[in-house]
């Protein structure tokens, strides 16, 4: 059947939606005895960022530490369901977890650089996973990599300083350039400006704007306005439960749950 005029236009306005790069699909989490997450299904889409937003203890970084199996250093914890990266699962028994977290990085609340120069803090990564051919290349990617991360201006005249010395906002970017160093796939971001002033969060925002040309990116957070600002796609947690996932305008402005609706006016949470 032939396609019609309108319907070109239709295809053209509404682009084909990006597809999964990571999904979760009936996702429970216990920590002992204790279900913290309740048959999650989540896409985390390819070059967007999605937020993971919703009251203290309602899951949200349980479930982003199930992206890259930080859980499994937490003996009491076990997490059925399936988590894809691409189309692999990433609980098979042959996942090497090393090389899994090479693929889908993470920049945890605290910034938290190795008490090494700025250039170490970097180069490590590269370094022991075997991407750089030699001293030159090393070099050639710390530079990219603090450059990605907004920060190369700031510290290319003290890369040999202590990476500890920076400002909290300055040790986060430089967290953020030792996640790109590997160049993942995914970057995981819990919480990455709660201990940061109104300054350094607006940098880190904009970075998550450029950043996401080339990495996919999941964000807890406790702000709403951070979620609204920087995401495409919201999931918001309440007591382990996946309520409402969408666009993020969408779930701003127009909430389809009731639950959805009281958090983000704030009658709860
Ligand atoms: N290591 C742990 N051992 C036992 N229970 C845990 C552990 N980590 C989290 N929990 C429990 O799992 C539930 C979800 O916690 P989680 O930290 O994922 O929530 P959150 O939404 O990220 O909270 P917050 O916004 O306060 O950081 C909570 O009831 C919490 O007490």
């Amino acid at each position: 059947m032939a396609v019609t005029e309108s319907e070109t236009q239709a295809a053209a306005a509404s682009p084909e939606p990006k597809p999964a790069k990571m999904r979760g699909r009936g996702v429970c989490v216990y920590y002992g005895d204790k279900q913290a997450l309740f048959d999650v299904d989540i896409d985390v889409v390819e070059k967007q960022v999605t937020s993971l937003i919703g009251p203290s203890g309602c899951g949200k970084s349980t479930f982003l530490r199930c992206l890259n199996r930080m859980n499994d250093v937490i003996d009491t914890c076990s997490v059925t369901g399936s988590i894809t990266l691409d189309t692999g699962d990433i609980y098979d028994k042959s996942v090497d977890v090393v090389q899994l977290r090479a693929r889908v990085g993470m920049v945890f609340q605290k910034p938290n650089p190795f008490p090494k120069s700025i250039f170490e803090n970097v180069a490590y990564g590269p370094r022991i996973h075997g991407l750089a051919k030699d001293k030159t290349d090393l070099d050639r990617i710390v530079e990219s990599s603090l450059r990605r991360a907004s920060i190369w201006e700031e510290v290319k005249d003290r890369l040999d300083q202590p990476g500890t010395g920076l400002s909290g906002g300055q040790q986060q970017r430089l967290c953020i350039a030792r996640a790109i160093a590997v160049e993942p796939e995914v970057i995981l971001m819990d919480e990455p400006c709660s201990a940061l002033d109104p300054i350094a969060t607006a940098k880190i925002e904009e970075l998550i704007h450029e950043l996401r040309e080339n990495f996919t990116i999941a964000i807890v957070t406790h702000s709403m306005q951070q979620a609204a600002r920087v995401s495409q796609k919201t999931a918001f947690f309440h007591l382990g439960n996946l309520i409402e996932y969408g666009e993020t305008e969408e779930l701003f402005t127009n909430p389809k749950h009731e639950k959805t609706q009281g958090y983000i006016t704030g009658r709860f949470g």
